[in-house]
């Protein structure tokens, strides 16, 4: 086709020409992909220019952004009679990055909220796909150093502690890049979470020794020459940032992990290479599948978080090194939540337009499709069913005194968002209204918290009142007071109520007061209260109990216990 296009050069560049000036007053989306972001995954498309040696080579480009914001692939075809045309495919994703566009402008728009979400303890990721040269390194190396300087700034909630490894994994093996590529291995520990063995991590103090870090690494990198790029990437770079928050001992560690993904190639572009390159090249595809099915399993896990009745979700990571690396990012047991975000890196000339096209289905399959349901109305005792105005209403009545500015806590945030905002975030914008000290925040954060909570109890029970009712699915022969058993957790009714006690945990039949009751069995249960910490979560006090007839305890609770507050939390939040 590459001799077919030059002879055609001028009828093609024309004609892209043409139909991109009728896409503006047309919309043709070939893509089935959906607009709506799933929730903590977001995939972009990065399109880079022609480089200077292939405008040089009188390239043109294939592939454009169009004014919709879709990404245009032309793909120059002969037809039947020997003419020259061009099909059209249209992909919409969640953002669609020209090549106008540089490192710090995609930094600003997605990366940026990233780094703040590792600053207040958590996790994200950050992937780069692509053919080979269509510059993933270029924007993983680019975003590294806007993270690093963004971290060292000393602006972002206090001071860090920054620690950084770059390491990669070529096929099953894993190799250090700031220590002369030593090998290293991952051991799951007890908990389930991998740990890097041998790896060395650094902890400099100024971004300029960081910077310098940096291309070390690159520098060491593996490369062996492809058909597409003289120093192509055949492994996965994976640079992992550590942060502890030294002002604030309490907060998590925060982690962000940024990945430069060996280049996509297809099986045509290694038919002349060695039957080991071929192989290479078959590992490298099968961890990038394996990636694809974890990223979806864990968005479909993520679009379904919060519901009871929410199915079990298989992540296969055990099935490449790459996955079992990253465990961390796709764990739905993992107690920080990750973000991730996936650019496909797109090279634009009309020459590499169907790895172009790969390229942008494989980006398509990672975004599950989120359901449509309606929502739920505006509820005021429903936080997660707020308008952003409502989010702020709420702040103005409830924050105290000085008032905390709702437009500097929760400038966009609708109800779901601000409940997603972790504490140290949290506090950190209502701090920047002045005369507002960090215990007036924490004990808005907690109220919010607790509201939520209690929301999402209500909204259980309101669930299970239009389910079946328990009674209907018991054999005749068991009594419903025998349906309570030690260790279940019960709401008591507002007339039960007694010292402020709402919430108790079955122990035990008490058999000292059966007989005088006409047979009806009473409980000695243990007291439940709200934390002291006000974030909403429950303390069991096994040594105060209070006894109650069975019939009372008829209000099942699910708590689970979580061992790293050792609080027991309300199931599914
Ligand atoms: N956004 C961009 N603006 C300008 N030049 C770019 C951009 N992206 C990539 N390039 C250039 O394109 C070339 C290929 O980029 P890069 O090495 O990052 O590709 P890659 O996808 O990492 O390739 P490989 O998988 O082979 O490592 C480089 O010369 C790079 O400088």
């Amino acid at each position: 086709m590459d001799a077919y296009f030059f002879e055609n050069r001028d009828f093609f560049a024309n004609r892209i020409q043409e139909l991109e000036v009728l896409s503006k007053s047309s919309r043709t989306v070939d893509s089935s992909a959906t607009s709506a972001e799933v929730p903590d995954t977001a995939v972009c498309v990065r399109i880079r220019p022609l480089t200077e040696e292939e405008i040089g080579w009188d390239h043109i480009q294939g592939v454009l952004r169009d004014v919709h914001g879709a990404a245009n692939i032309y793909e120059p075809r002969r037809m039947i009679n020997g003419k020259p045309d061009l099909n059209r495919t249209s992909f919409t994703l969640d953002h669609v990055y020209g090549p106008s566009k540089n490192t710090k402008d995609i930094y600003d728009d997605r990366v940026q909220e990233l780094v703040k979400w590792v600053g207040g303890g958590g996790m994200s990721m950050l992937l780069a796909y692509g053919q080979t040269g269509s510059g993933k390194t270029f924007t993983v190396s680019g975003m590294e150093k806007l993270v690093v300087e963004k971290l060292m700034e000393g602006k972002l909630f206090g001071k860090w502690d920054v620690h950084m490894c770059i390491f990669e994994v070529a096929g099953s093996n894993l190799f250090d890049l700031l220590n002369e590529r030593n090998a290293i291995s991952i051991l799951e520990d007890p908990f389930g979470a991998m740990q890097l063995v041998g790896v060395l991590e650094k902890n400099p103090a100024t971004s300029e020794e960081f910077l310098s870090i940096i291309d070390t690494a690159k520098e060491l990198r593996s490369t062996e020459s492809t058909t597409k790029n003289d120093r192509s990437s055949r492994s996965h770079a994976i640079c992992r940032i550590r942060v502890i928050n030294k002002e604030s001992p309490n907060t998590p560690e925060g982690c962000f992990l940024l990945v430069d993904l060996a280049g996509s190639e297809a099986s045509a572009d290694t038919q002349h290479h060695s039957r080991e390159r071929m192989a290479e090249t078959r590992e490298i595809n099968k961890s990038l599948t394996t990636l694809k099915d974890c990223i979806r399993a864990r968005a479909l896990w993520s679009i379904g978080r919060g519901d009871a009745n929410q199915k079990h979700v298989h992540i296969p990571f055990r099935t490449s090194k790459l996955t079992q690396v990253l465990k961390s990012a796709f764990d739905v047991n993992n107690v920080q939540t990750c973000k991730t975000l996936v650019i496909a890196c797109i090279n634009p000339s009309i020459l590499d337009v169907a790895h172009s096209k790969n390229t942008l289905r494989y980006a398509e399959m990672l975004k599950v499709p989120v359901p449509k349901v309606k929502p739920r109305p505006f509820d005021e005792r429903i936080p997660t069913t707020w308008e952003n105005c409502h989010v702020q209403d709420w702040i103005s009545k409830n924050s105290g005194k000085p008032r905390i500015n709702p437009l500097l806590l929760a400038p966009r945030e609708n109800g779901l968002h601000f409940c997603r905002l972790q504490e140290d975030e949290f506090v950190g914008r209502a701090l920047l209204t002045p005369g507002v000290k960090p215990e007036q925040a924490k004990l808005l954060y907690y109220k919010l918290w607790a509201l939520h909570i209690d929301s999402r109890a209500m909204m259980n029970g309101s669930r299970a009142s239009t389910e079946p009712k328990a009674a209907e699915s018991v054999p005749k022969k068991i009594k419903k007071s025998k349906l309570v058993k030690p260790g279940m957790f019960f709401r008591l009714s507002e007339k039960d109520v007694k010292d402020g006690v709402e919430v108790v945990m079955a122990m035990g039949v008490d058999t000292t007061s059966k007989d005088e009751h006409n047979g009806e069995v009473k409980w000695v249960c243990s007291v439940v209260r709200h934390a002291a910490d006000g974030s909403g979560a429950y303390e069991l006090f096994v040594a105060k109990q209070m006894v109650i007839e069975g019939k009372r305890l008829s209000d099942e609770i699910k708590l689970d216990y979580d061992i790293h507050t050792r609080y027991y939390l309300l199931k599914g939040s």
